[in-house]
């Protein structure tokens, strides 16, 4: 992989674009957030997608019952043993999501330049003049001109089944209803459809009674690793959610994703970044919200300060097409690459795995796409840009890994191997971005909430499957964390062996470790024999 690193700013040849790729051990660096639905539930395809490169699964709340969402992760569950792919599970909830009520899922055709209007009245039948919605206040959120954009719940942009909406005058917003006139011509197709506003403020709950509900039944019961907060608007709503998840047992150590829906998130990102573990490029939503001409910006931008502050980007809505076709369209193709040159950690998948004819197609395409704009990017600029911006003093953690990243480069190591038990010094490793892959080994500790003795680790471990780079491997707890020599040896040569096993080391292959020995944090290189 590294060895045939190329760069974009150095002249290519071209015929060398056509060469294969050699095989790696793993599909790609860069992280892929499956979303798990009617197309994606059966052991058999969710197998396929863990073998393919899925490493988190998302279960989006705002469709279907708890059960069935219980029934795909039980399906998940017998996957990873099968596979013995690990996989994280990320919760999705509803949050501030405006949706049309149509209980009977008929669909709804709706000619351009006609009426219709939107009334909070859900004992209405939704019909081709009126969509009853589940939200009170838009009436008094909106103004005459606003634009409003109906589509099927996870639209594509690309589909007959969304419309348009232009907001009527004065006298056209009844009580709490809203006449509208419709743009285009459209048949709404589909079980949900979600309604968005644009650049409007939604005076809805960032976390809905109906995600506290979920969040305290079916997250606690299954340990979410992490918690998708839609329509983060202001660091607060993270704040809140983490006191919310910090009443709910083992979920104190969810991590929270912030999701950047709207401008509103936009404008607050600095503050949500610093509160938040990891953020959501949620661009479906934004991507309505926004002029399309600014997208591209909010992206560069928004990646950047994540990649700055070590912590996980995670970007959205990149193959559509591929919910129907087999290849993407070029346009997607190059757009998946340039998240990954922009230093994204993770692609997150929503119709296409969700409700596509190819989910693992689909993962396969985005995996090899992001595996090929590896090979080029530009590692030794960011590198530099990380370091600079870090500035001096560096804590002792972050010179360790940045140290460690720097001699991996520099000796053409095939793998860092990094102990950890929170997972801090893996994720610092992974910011640096090293051009070969991080076995971070987890190692457990015991701890107590008063009630039970039990082991950490296992969240930490399925929690760095969101970081670029990062492949973990949870050590047995029988290896004590306290650090002795005996024990980093024998935990070493466990890791070892896992490299050799899955071909990601090779004999005389040189090796970067980074460890406590004593109290002390080192940083070694080994060269490897047979
Ligand atoms: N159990 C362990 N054995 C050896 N070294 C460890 C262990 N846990 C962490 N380290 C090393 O200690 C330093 C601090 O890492 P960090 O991830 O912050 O550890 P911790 O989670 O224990 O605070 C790093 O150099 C890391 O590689
Ligand atoms: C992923 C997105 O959100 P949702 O949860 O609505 O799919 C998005 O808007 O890009
Ligand atoms: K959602
Ligand atoms: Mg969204």
């Amino acid at each position: 992989m590294h060895s045939n690193h190329l760069l974009l700013e150095e002249p290519i040849r071209m015929a060398t674009i056509l060469e294969p790729s050699k095989p790696n051990f793993f599909p790609a660096m860069t992280k892929i957030v499956g979303t798990l639905g009617p197309r994606s539930r059966s052991v058999e395809v969710i197998s396929d997608c863990l073998k393919t490169g899925m490493s988190v699964a998302r279960f989006d709340f705002s469709w279907g019952d708890a059960d069935s969402h219980q029934e795909t992760l039980e399906n998940l569950k017998t996957a990873i043993k099968s596979t013995t792919k690990l996989c994280a599970v990320m919760l999705d909830t509803v949050g501030a999501e405006m949706q049309v009520v149509n209980k009977r899922e008929t669909s709804i055709t709706l000619k351009a330049e006609d009426k219709v209007t939107l009334t909070p009245d859900q004992g209405q039948e939704a019909t081709s003049a009126v969509l009853p919605i589940n939200f009170a206040g838009l009436a008094k959120a909106v103004k005459k001109g606003d634009t409003i954009f109906v589509g099927q719940y996870l639209f594509t942009g690309s589909e007959t089944t969304s419309v348009w909406l232009e907001v009527g005058g004065v006298d056209e917003v009844k009580g709490n209803d809203v006449v509208c006139v419709t743009k285009n011509s459209a048949t709404l197709a589909g079980s949900l459809f979600t309604l968005h506003a644009s650049q409007i403020r939604i005076d809805l709950p960032t976390l809905s009674e109906k995600d506290k509900e979920v969040i305290s039944t079916w997250g606690v019961k299954n340990k979410i690793d992490f918690l998708s907060l839609s329509y983060t608007r202001h660091a607060e709503d993270v704040r809140e959610a983490r006191d919310f998840l910090s009443k709910h047992g083992d979920l104190s150590q969810t991590q929270i994703f912030a999701k950047i829906e709207n401008v509103e998130g936009l404008t607050h990102f600095d503050e949500i970044l610093q509160e938040a573990d990891g953020i959501i490029l949620s661009r479906g939503n934004l991507g309505i919200d926004l002029p399309p001409e600014k997208v591209f910006l909010f992206q560069k931008s928004a990646v950047y300060k994540c990649n700055m502050a070590g912590k996980p980007a995670v970007v959205t809505r990149v193959v559509d097409s591929m919910t129907d076709n087999l290849r993407p369209t070029r346009a997607e193709a190059t757009d998946v690459a340039n998240a990954v040159l922009d230093g994204c950690d993770a692609i997150l998948l929503g119709a296409e795995t969700l409700r596509g004819l190819y989910p693992v197609e689909t993962i396969s395409t985005v995996g090899k796409i992001c595996a090929e704009a590896e090979k080029v990017f530009n590692q030794d600029q960011y590198f530099k840009r990380t370091v600079k911006f870090v500035g001096e003093p560096m804590t002792h953690l972050e010179s360790i890994a940045s140290s460690a990243v720097r001699a991996a480069l520099k000796v053409k190591a095939s793998v860092i191997i990094c102990f950890t038990s929170s997972g801090r010094a893996a994720r610092l490793i992974a910011k640096y971005r090293p051009t070969m892959p991080v076995l971070s080994v987890v190692i457990p500790r015991l701890k107590t909430n008063q009630l039970k003795w039990s082991f950490s680790g296992a969240f930490e471990a399925r929690q760095s499957l969101v970081v670029r780079g990062l492949f973990p491997l949870l050590a047995d707890p029988r290896h004590p964390a306290e650090s002795t020599n005996a024990t980093n040896e024998s935990v070493l040569k466990v890791a070892l062996d896992h490299g050799k096993a899955s071909g990601v080391i090779k004999s005389h292959d040189r090796v970067v470790v980074c460890q406590k020995v004593g109290d002390a944090s080192v940083v070694k290189i080994i060269e490897l024999e047979e």
